[in-house]
């Protein structure tokens, strides 16, 4: 990767020019002002299905060359149809999108904000052509995913090598990409995430709020999956789950804690539990699922559970789904009381977080030393992953934004 542009604002990260001469401006779109090196920012997201005719198609492009059962994908598909066939992931995504133009405006951030997917559209490289016909040359990426692993950050940045690769072939300007750090312990997702459990636990009937158990819940992976998420060097990366279930659990023992402060109750048994497994019977895969869970807490006499979504980022097809749906009805036959926490969604403490992860990245690419936000045990993730975090399971592939 080479970079042509200096650090255009030497020293202290609070200065804020615009260049004299508006014509520079129209050029280079953003790039002097306190975002530069950065023209754009490119939110990156999974794209879900938004008709019954997208649902095949789409389910396709999500695993192809992939290993998942047929049985699997029939499920899913029936998952998908009982919403019409329509996921929110993508009305979720406009409106984060147009959460964090606003909240770029109101700051006086002149940074634009564009949409791209994996698999469904917009699609990242029509997305990336749009970008470079701007004349975007220098891009943020934000991936709507908060920790390390594959799914959730190598296999973003493969994508992004794939649209590069192909913009090439078709003879367009090159451009460079950096993905933001993991964001799963900033505080403007954590305290979000707090608060939507305090509320969670309020919609409780009273006589069970107290000894209410804490379930967070979050995509299950296969083993080897979680245990090489991370960097190398990760003290994490080796432990079981690797730093995927390493970085859940600092998350989840900060919202634990803040809500025994808050509700003055000590001692809450929470734990970590997982949903929407797929791939074969016979591979192991992240447990215990989450309706397992229920069942034995259950059993082991809680009176009520609150489901945490700290996976997800907003109210995915997993989190309407697995949770509202397939859960709730599980505690429903066990007469359970359940509540499931909000999503942090469009939250206006996440977009500033957005804001400033952008800014504290530009700032570190033009040789300054921001401050790093990061609430909990493990401090800010990396900016640039190493070659080996997180390896694709099957097959090395190109991936950009690394070292
Ligand atoms: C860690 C993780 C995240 C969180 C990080 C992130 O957000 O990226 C995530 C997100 C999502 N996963 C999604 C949907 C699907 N994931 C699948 C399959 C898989 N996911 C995996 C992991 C993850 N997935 C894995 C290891 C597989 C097995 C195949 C493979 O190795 O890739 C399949 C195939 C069928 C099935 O097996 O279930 C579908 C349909 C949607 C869209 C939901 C909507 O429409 O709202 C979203 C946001
Ligand atoms: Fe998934």
């Amino acid at each position: 990767m080479s970079d042509a542009r200096k650090p255009s604002l030497p020293g202290a990260g609070a200065a804020v020019t615009r260049p004299a001469d508006p014509a520079a401006a129209a050029t280079e779109p953003g790039a002097a002002g306190p975002a530069a090196p950065y023209d754009a920012l490119l939110l990156l997201s999974f794209g879900g299905p938004e008709a019954p005719e997208d649902v095949v198609p789409f389910l396709e492009n999500v695993t192809r060359g992939r290993g998942i059962p047929k049985e699997r994908l029939k499920e899913v598909g029936k998952h998908y149809f009982l919403f019409g066939g329509v996921s929110p992931i993508n009305e979720q995504n406009r409106e984060l999108l147009a959460a964090l133009r606003k909240d770029f405006a109101g700051h006086g951030l002149d940074l634009p904000v564009y949409w791209g997917n994996r698999n469904w559209a917009p699609y990242l490289v029509d997305t990336l052509r749009e970008m470079a016909a701007d004349g975007h040359r220098r891009i943020a990426v934000l991936a709507t995913s908060a920790y390390a692993g594959y799914s959730g950050c190598r296999q973003y940045r493969e994508n992004l090598a794939d649209a590069l690769g192909q913009l090439a072939a078709e003879g367009l300007p090159a451009l460079r990409v950096d993905k933001l750090r993991h964001f799963y312990n900033h505080p403007g997702f954590v305290r979000p995430m707090t608060d939507a459990t305090l509320a969670a636990l309020d919609a409780l009937p009273e006589a069970v709020r107290s000894g209410a158990r804490l379930a967070f819940t979050t995509h299950s992976v296969p083993d080897t999956m979680a245990e090489t998420s991370g960097a190398p060097d990760d003290p994490a990366r080796g432990t079981p789950g690797g730093a995927y279930v390493a970085q859940h659990l600092d998350l989840a023992r900060q919202i634990a804690e803040a809500v025994a402060e808050a509700t003055g109750v000590a001692g809450r048994p929470w734990e970590l539990v997982f949903q929407s497994r797929s791939g074969a019977p016979h591979t192991p895969w992240l447990e215990p699922d989450i309706c397992d869970h229920l069942e034995a807490v259950h059993a082991a006499g809680a009176p009520a559970v609150v489901m945490v979504p700290i996976g997800f980022v907003s109210d995915h097809m997993e989190v309407k789904y697995d949770l509202d749906t397939e859960a709730r009805a599980k505690a429903a036959e066990l007469g359970l009381p359940v509540a499931r926490a909000a999503t942090v969604g469009a939250d206006p403490r996440f977009t500033a977080a957005v804001r400033e992860l952008v800014l504290e990245r530009a700032a570190t690419e033009r040789g300054e030393a921001p401050v790093r936000c990061a609430l909990g045990a493990l401090g800010p993730s990396h900016d640039v992953c190493a070659v080996a975090c997180c390896p694709n399971p099957r097959a090395p592939r190109p991936a950009v934004a690394e070292a």
